[in-house]
């Protein structure tokens, strides 16, 4: 089927020019001025209007067990979410329990993932560490295409990575080719912390950001930073949310380290005094970690963005409903920790940062989709309107708006973070594997149309010769 996009300006990460772009199955063959197409070709009208690469969401939680119950949006309803925002591609993590095998893991994830109506890719996460861990580290990038170990140094009793872990998988993934990336709060402290706010009683969602300061996920991404240079590996920092943070990231790559970082669009936009609203549903909604900050630490992000210290816009999808919030009614650390969107990042990054003057639409796309594809391995597949790029399109109406609701929502879980948020800039069509998967508001996204994409290890130069 060939499909040809007219009269759009295409948006890139180097640059916006006035293109048609034609697609043939699930790949680009043509992009250019009054491109001749076959009489049978589908026409998508795009005057006024920008083409651009399907965004890339670099951190989502579908159909996750945690704390005590799985997520509200499985592979399918979650990539759908994506595609009717223009989020084509979805990276999630497979999450072995400690102790448990990554492969078996990895192949338990592959499974839940066949619905997925999107394409989607695993960060692998490394909970525990003996030999058996390093041999299937090598298997999953030789043989299953992973080339990004995740760590988790919050959650203890849980998840969470210790040093002796975190130092040998680094190593490891150095080894192998593969990008270390971390959640980098010191779960140690975040434990106490909570413990002490128990004590006192003090046991509503206003404590969750109390038990986690700057300075805590600061002291993470600072050890993560030091770990990465001390062992000469590059470093991912995923949802970035405090000035401290990024500062420690600023001086890292001011010293040539190779760090990069992500944000997250939530906390782009949402600040902390939803956890003081006088509705605990509310406030426990938005319990997630790390937690929304102050205005402060949102200008910093911003900043971030614009001076190349952060990298990526992600959402860490991760919903849960109001029952399954309620767990933690009498005691903040046990609501689930997660919160939507996304349906709604690329609008929201849009609004907030194109519609400012914060950043132009090519630094939108870098930042939604290029510098995604591009750190992980899967540029120029993915992240850019070229010839024999995937067909993974989204034609952006830069006048369209929408207010944000759970009302009409395609995500599940019955509540938004970004609730009566009116955006301007949204998709208009989605193009997904060649396929229109969302226009004009009707989502037509089609259960197990998704792929898994496989992501080579970087291979040094010398190895090569
Ligand atoms: C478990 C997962 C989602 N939950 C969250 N961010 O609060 C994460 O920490 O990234
Ligand atoms: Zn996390
Ligand atoms: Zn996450
Ligand atoms: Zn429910």
């Amino acid at each position: 089927m060939t499909m040809i996009i007219r009269g759009g300006t295409v948006v890139n990460a180097d640059r916006a020019f006035r293109a048609d772009v034609m697609t043939f199955g699930d790949k680009i063959v043509a992009v250019g001025e009054n491109l001749e197409a076959p009489h049978s070709a589908r026409v998508i009208d795009a005057h006024g209007q920008y083409v651009m690469p399907g965004g890339i969401d670099t951190h989502t939680h579908m159909n996750l067990p945690f704390m005590g119950t799985v997520t509200q949006d499985d592979f399918f309803t979650g990539t759908a979410a994506g595609l009717a925002g223009g989020t084509t591609t979805i990276m999630d993590f497979v999450i072995p329990s400690p102790q448990q095998s990554l492969l078996e893991a990895f192949h338990t994830w592959r499974g839940w993932a066949q619905k997925a109506a999107g394409d989607y890719t695993f960060h692998v996460a490394v909970t525990w560490w003996d030999d058996s861990v390093r041999e299937e580290m090598g298997i999953l990038v030789r043989d299953h295409g992973v080339n990004s170990f995740k760590h988790f140094m919050a959650y203890k009793n849980a998840i969470m990575a210790d040093d002796e872990t975190l130092v040998n998988s680094f190593r490891r993934a150095l080894e192998l080719g593969a990008i270390p990336t971390v959640h980098a709060e010191n779960g140690e402290l975040v434990f106490q912390l909570q413990q002490d706010l128990l004590r006192r009683g003090l046991t509503g969602p206003s404590s969750h950001p109390l038990s986690r300061p700057p300075a805590v996920e600061a002291e993470a991404a600072n050890r993560a930073i030091t770990i990465a240079g001390v062992l000469n590996t590059p470093l991912y920092i995923v949802h970035v949310s405090c000035a401290e943070s990024l500062e420690a990231i600023a001086r890292a790559r001011a010293n040539g380290q190779r760090v990069y970082g992500e944000a997250l669009a939530g906390h782009l936009v949402i600040d902390d005094s939803v956890y003081r609203s006088a509705d605990p549903e509310f406030a426990a909604g938005h319990v997630m970690s790390p937690p929304f900050r102050s205005k402060h630490h949102q200008a910093a992000l911003w900043h971030g963005l614009q001076a190349g210290n952060l990298h990526t816009t992600a959402t860490d999808h991760c919903t849960f409903c109001a029952a399954q919030k309620a767990a933690g009614k009498d005691d903040f650390t046990k609501i689930p920790n997660g919160c939507g969107g996304v349906e709604e990042r690329m609008a929201v990054v849009w609004d907030a940062g194109v519609n400012t003057g914060r950043l132009t639409p090519s630094e939108f796309v870098r930042v939604t989709s290029a510098n995604a594809a591009q750190i992980f391995n899967m540029y120029p597949r993915k992240g850019v309107i070229a010839v024999g790029s995937d067909a993974d399109i989204v034609v952006w109406d830069p006048e369209g708006t929408r207010t944000i609701s759970a009302k009409t929502q395609h995500a599940k879980g019955g509540f938004n973070v970004f609730e009566g948020r009116t955006v301007r800039g949204i998709p208009s069509t989605t193009m997904a594997a060649g396929k229109v998967v969302f226009d004009r508001g009707v989502l037509m996204a089609e259960e197990g149309a998704g792929r898994y994409v496989e992501r080579p290890a970087f291979v040094p130069v010398s190895a090569k010769s």
